[in-house]
């Protein structure tokens, strides 16, 4: 059995998966991590993966980004893999999960699910065509009223997935309100709506002269991230120091 830690065990994803593992006879979650108390888990909870002595292959994280220095800071210590999926990470903080990776395996994705790990693959095709061809690229994301980071993590990879397959030419615009001037051709509109339980939704949106074509995917249940997020854990334990990433899991 491939033992785990879920960071972040008392929030919804944290009980998404706690209820994921239950079915699976691979891995078992054997400690939770929370500041949060109030939940009845079938494991041990403690307020800080420091003060967790209960042994592990690897830790799931679905916390918050004030959390995340120290739970790298930790998981190099004791040599724990980990499962990265809190989004809303500083500059500051992603160069510190790529020195983690330098001591410990990281898998850090903003998005789990299979849907959206293809889609970063499509559109760097779709980007190869259109943009030298003078497509603009527009995203738009929406999620619930709980979401604390703007714009989505995913939102952000989808972004970067561009980027990576043209050479970093754009540049993200989050805010066009304060300006008064066209758009530029380098830049990608970075577009973030909240309400309601929208579990996730992001377009992603290359339009011509007299065409557009869209690209959509919509998230129906937070169980799709907790599956990814439960294949990436068995995945990681074991694995050597090194960044990991979905397209390493699913084998795109
Ligand atoms: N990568 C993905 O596929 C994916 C999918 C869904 C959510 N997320 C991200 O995961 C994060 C959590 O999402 P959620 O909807 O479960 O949020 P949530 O607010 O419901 O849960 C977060 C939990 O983390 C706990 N927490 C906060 N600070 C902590 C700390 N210092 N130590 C330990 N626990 C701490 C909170 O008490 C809470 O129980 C967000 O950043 C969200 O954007 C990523
Ligand atoms: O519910 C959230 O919060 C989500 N966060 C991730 C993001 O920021 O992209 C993934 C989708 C759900």
């Amino acid at each position: 059995m491939v033992k785990a830690i879920m960071h972040g065990c008392n929030g919804k994803m944290g009980q998404v998966i706690s209820g994921l593992v239950k079915e699976d006879d691979v891995i078992e979650i054997v400690a939770g991590i929370d500041k949060f108390t109030g939940i009845e888990n079938p494991y041990p909870v403690f307020t800080s993966l420091a003060e967790c002595d209960v042994q592990a292959d690897v830790v799931i994280d679905f916390s918050n980004a004030a959390a995340v220095d120290e739970l790298l800071d930790v998981c190099v210590e004791k040599t724990l893999p980990v499962v990265l999926c809190t989004t809303g990470l500083s500059e500051e903080q992603l160069a510190k999960v790529k020195e983690a990776g330098e001591k410990v395996a990281v898998l850090r994705s903003a998005n789990m699910s299979l849907g959206v790990n293809l889609l970063m693959k499509l559109l760097k095709d779709a980007a190869k065509v259109l943009a030298p061809a003078g497509f603009d690229i527009e995203i738009v994301e929406k999620h619930h009223n709980q979401k604390i980071d703007a714009p989505s993590g995913t939102a952000i990879a989808l972004a970067d997935s561009i980027n990576e397959a043209m050479a970093d030419q754009y540049v993200y615009n989050y805010d066009r309100s304060h300006e008064r001037k066209k758009r530029e051709k380098n830049e990608i509109g970075i577009v973030a709506v909240r309400g309601g339980t929208i579990v996730g939704q992001h377009d992603v949106i290359f339009a011509g002269a007299d065409e557009v074509i869209e690209f959509h995917h919509t998230a129906y249940s937070k169980a799709i991230f907790g599956k990814g997020a439960v294949e990436a854990a068995k995945f990681l334990a074991g694995k050597p120091a090194g960044m990991y990433d979905m397209s390493d899991v699913i084998g795109l």
